[in-house]
């Protein structure tokens, strides 16, 4: 892989880049089947349907059991469940992968400036990135509902370029999923992947990115500003 030259910013992604909250996810839609009446889902069944938001989330969840006319009369319902659980556990199971507090004071070191973007609901996002020390590394923090699009849209994307007044080239944006790779795409950011997260139980090898690094301190390797 090449150094990623003139780089001035880094988006970084929060669900399976920063945090591995799988654990939370498991927990609070398995309370949220449980108020349905509905048995619970493995682990890994569930974090493949995470990466496009909760709604996608609870939509995938209920097509288990529900055919889709059955799960829209549910959809609102399992919502508010699940929201609030898992307000109630956000973070108690969730833990951070190796490098990251590492990497992302390198990427700070090199003087790049920083940007959460999630497709999680801000008022979830805000709240565990305090609660994992992580808050303070972002100027800015945008949620999957801050916008009308999330990722793969290039909308979050586009609007960190503006607010930090850069070229989308002078920007990178490091996540797990096949979403954050084609936002990055469409926005013309550069995109580097890491292989340890959900992509929707998809091999990362096959997303288009410009690289794939195993953990926050090799991206920042990777990376140079001039
Ligand atoms: O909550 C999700 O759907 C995934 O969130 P992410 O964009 O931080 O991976
Ligand atoms: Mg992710």
């Amino acid at each position: 892989m090449s150094k990623l030259t003139n780089i001035k910013a880094a988006i970084i992604d929060l669900d399976g880049t920063m945090l591995d909250t799988a654990a939370d996810f498991h927990v609070a839609v398995n309370r949220m089947r449980d108020d349905l009446g509905l048995t619970p889902l493995s682990q890994e069944t569930i974090v493949n349907f995470v990466g496009k938001g909760t709604e996608n989330l609870i939509r995938r969840v209920l097509a288990v059991d529900y055919a889709e006319d059955e799960a829209a009369q549910y959809f609102q319902q399992a919502l508010a469940a699940c929201t609030e659980h898992y307000l109630a556990i956000n973070g108690d199971y969730s833990s951070l992968y190796p490098g990251v507090l590492e990497g992302l004071q390198a990427l700070r070191n090199k003087g790049l400036r920083l940007a959460c973007v999630t497709n999680k609901p801000l008022a979830f996002a805000v709240p565990l990135l305090q609660k994992k020390g992580l808050r303070d590394f972002f100027e800015i923090v945008y949620g999957g509902d801050s916008f009308p699009k999330k990722k793969p849209d290039p909308m979050p994307l586009l609007q960190v370029c503006q607010d930090f007044a850069l070229a989308p080239a002078q920007v990178v944006a490091i996540g797990d999923s096949s979403n954050d790779a084609q936002a990055a795409r469409a926005a013309g950011c550069r995109v580097l992947n890491v292989p340890y997260g959900y992509n929707h139980g998809e091999s990362i090898h096959d997303v288009d990115s410009d690289g794939i690094v195993s953990t926050l301190v090799e991206a920042a390797q990777q990376i140079s500003v001039d």
